[in-house]
């Protein structure tokens, strides 16, 4: 297996007339790697995927892709990624197995494999069973496993996927994570995903955090959550305010109520804890100590929580939409 990265992005712009959607990313994602994109609406994840794709011209910059450019090698990374867009494209008209015949034709696969592949990746996706019907008749996450089965289709080198889970339930969310995760135990492949799940961008082996058109920190989901270095510690007790006096006095701790219980952040919760019980000077009724989340990571490297940069991004786009009238 090659060792030289699947994705090499060097400052990678994208300008649409004066909004600056992308402003010059740098990253490599390994061969075999999943990475995530993670960022709010509006953050530039899927301008990012489509200069990647070869669907959207940069405004500078370079990106190889299984080490061809996407600007001057696009058939060559066209034939060796697969993509599953937003968007669905699949044709309601035709049966899930002649979607995928129609896409084997498009990209060439040989015809004396079609049939086993078609087989093999609709089976990972748990649709083999029902290749005849027809996709109108399928639910939303039965068209995205599809999608996923055709993207695999003509064993792509690396799989783009621009929100694989997006608008579904979180039982077929989960199943479709079951399916990912099952694809890179069989297929030597690199995936690169977009996201603004924070518990999905979880199961990545490592995610670049994108706000406003710039990668703020790329690391392991893990290596993100040490590095905010604090544990979140939430208390019961008889008397909050008290219980608040009581930290700040003895400890130089801010703790303020948080879903009903007394809330700090503390380096090496679990062994702070037992001094918390000797020295606080009343009683706690209950505690909890929890790791930070990605949740807490976002907030530290980007000031906002995900979803205060969501409603952001919304009324961004709101105003543009109301500027263009
Ligand atoms: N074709 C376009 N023309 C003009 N502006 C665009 C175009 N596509 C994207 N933008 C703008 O570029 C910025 C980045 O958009 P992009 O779709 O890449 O973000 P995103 O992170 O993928 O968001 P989402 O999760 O909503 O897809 C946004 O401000 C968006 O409004």
């Amino acid at each position: 297996m090659s060792t030289a990265p699947a994705v090499a992005v060097h400052g990678l712009r994208k300008n649409y007339g004066k909004v600056e959607a992308v402003k010059g990313v740098d990253f490599e994602v390994a061969p075999g790697e999943v990475f995530g994109f993670l960022g709010p609406n509006g953050a530039g994840k899927t301008t990012t995927i489509s200069m990647l794709c070869t669907l959207v011209n940069p405004s500078g910059g370079s990106a190889l892709v299984a080490g061809h450019d996407v600007v001057n090698e696009r058939d060559e990374v066209r034939r060796n990624i697969g993509l599953v867009f937003q968007d669905p494209t699949l044709d309601g008209y035709l049966s899930a197995e002649q979607n995928l015949r129609f896409h084997a034709e498009l990209y060439g696969v040989p015809k004396n494999v079609v049939g086993d592949r078609i087989r093999q990746v609709m089976e990972m996706v748990a649709l083999w069973d029902r290749k005849d019907a027809k996709v109108m008749t399928f639910s939303g996450g039965m068209k995205r496993r599809l999608e996923i089965a055709r993207g695999l289709l003509h064993s792509p080198r690396v799989l783009f996927l621009d929100e694989p889970t997006v608008g579904l339930d979180p039982q077929t969310r989960s199943a479709i994570w079951g399916y990912i995760n099952e694809l890179r135990r069989l297929e030597d492949i690199t995936i690169f995903m977009t996201t603004h799940y924070m518990d999905e961008a979880e199961f990545c082996d490592r995610i670049a955090i994108i706000d406003h058109g710039e990668v703020v920190v790329i690391d392991s989901p893990e290596a993100l959550k040490a590095s905010v270095g604090k544990d979140r510690v939430q208390i019961h007790t008889g008397d909050d305010a008290k219980a608040i006096t009581a930290l700040s006095e003895r400890f130089g701790l801010e703790a303020a109520v948080r879903e009903g219980a007394v809330t700090f952040a503390v380096a090496s919760g679990e062994e702070f804890v037992p001094r918390l019980f000797a020295e606080l000077g009343m009683p706690i009724t209950s505690v909890s100590v929890s790791r930070p989340s990605l949740d807490d990571v976002f907030m530290s490297y980007t000031g906002s929580t995900i979803r205060d940069a969501e409603s952001g991004a919304d009324a961004m786009s709101w105003m543009r939409t109301m500027a263009r009238r």
